[in-house]
């Protein structure tokens, strides 16, 4: 990325409350907003920026908050889905390079739940590391450091102690300066601790960000995006602390329209399309009753907007990258930066 002389139109989103932003760009944090615009263009919530995004700002030279013209497009996102009217699906955080697995290694190995993780993970286009915390207070953290090996198949494994530090180098050395990580695992294991210690410091006191609202009141609040001092940042927002749930329950689609996928596997033809086919088990079950037709048709719905908001997204990210980076040089040409 080359943005010389035009630095402060560059900037990373660093705290999303309720529509309203902090980013942090090169002359320090500001408060920000999205443009109209936006409003109108936006299919879901995965058009507004959302922490670890690159955002592109207009109007930095006011007092005012600054608007968020552009967001770059995203190199991963940390999604989770939240439960509500429909299901909706929100970013927890993106461009994120590496996931930090915290596993408490005080307790035995749940292989089927790591594993989940994994698959987590890489389906949100990052890279997995794995954890084990509290090696302290383990039996033998040897042993289940090599368990978790032979599930990870080269997933770097770490065995870590806050008491003793032990480990906190051989993590710093697989973060590079251009790593965005986040830590994800269960409640308790230690993942704030890991933290602080990453950051060598207490979270509440390098945390704290002071930004210039529109009536030029100064407004404190949380940077969720955290530096490292060696390089490279944490990301640690309230949505990553309920990621677990969406890791260890399996609120995915399929799994929760269970009594569907299982009619799927009764059908004759195994590319079964459901409209037509003779021997379909959707079909029967929606003759006889058993599968009620408001249940077929919102799985259908879901289906339909869960497929296009992937395509939009597919599509956008080929064709936009190119035209977002022109429109940004052409704005510097035009703004004489
Ligand atoms: N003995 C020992 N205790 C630890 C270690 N790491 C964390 N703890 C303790 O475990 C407890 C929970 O740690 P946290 O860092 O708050 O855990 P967390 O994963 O951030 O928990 P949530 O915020 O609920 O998600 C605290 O009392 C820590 O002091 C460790 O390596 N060894
Ligand atoms: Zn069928």
């Amino acid at each position: 990325m080359n943005f010389t002389g035009n630095e402060e139109l560059l900037a990373r989103v660093i705290n999303e409350q309720k529509g309203r932003y902090i980013v942090e760009t090169t002359t320090g944090p500001r408060s920000a907003l999205v443009k109209g615009k936006m409003h109108y263009e936006a299919f879901s919530r995965m058009d507004y920026p959302a922490v670890g995004d690159w955002v592109i700002l207009r109007d930095v030279a006011t007092t005012d908050e600054v608007i968020i013209d552009e967001i770059l497009p995203r190199y991963s996102k940390i999604t989770r889905k939240v439960a509500g009217l429909k299901t909706d699906v929100q970013i927890v955080a993106t461009n994120v390079t590496k996931v930090f697995i915290v596993v408490s290694a005080e307790e035995p190995l749940n292989a089927r739940k790591l594993e989940r993780y994994l698959a987590a993970v890489w389906d949100n286009g990052a890279s997995p590391f794995i954890v084990f915390s509290k090696a302290d207070l383990a039996e033998n953290s040897e042993q289940i450091k090599q368990d978790a090996e032979l599930i990870a198949f080269g997933v770097p494994v770490f065995l870590w102690s806050a008491e003793t530090m032990d480990g906190k180098e051989e993590i710093l050395e697989h973060i590079d300066t251009e790593d965005t990580i986040v830590l994800i695992g269960s409640s308790g294991v230690g993942k704030s601790t890991l933290i602080n210690a990453l950051l060598e410091a207490d979270i509440q006191k390098t945390g704290a960000v002071r930004a210039e609202d529109k009536r030029g009141r100064h407004t404190t609040t949380h940077r969720e995006l955290l530096l490292l001092p060696t390089g490279g940042v944490i990301i640690d927002t309230p949505g990553m602390r309920e990621l677990q749930l969406w890791a260890e329950d399996d609120q995915s689609l399929s799994g929760s329209f269970n009594d569907i996928s299982t009619l799927f596997e009764q059908c004759r033809f195994a590319d079964c399309s459901h409209k037509t086919e003779p021997g379909c088990a959707v079909l029967s079950a929606l003759e006889n009753g058993t599968l009620e037709n408001s249940r077929w048709q919102s799985y259908l719905k879901l289906q339909r907007e869960l497929a296009y908001a992937e395509r939009k997204q597919n599509a956008r990210l080929a064709s936009e990258e190119k035209k977002r980076w022109k429109k940004v040089t052409q704005k510097r040409k035009k703004d004489k930066y």
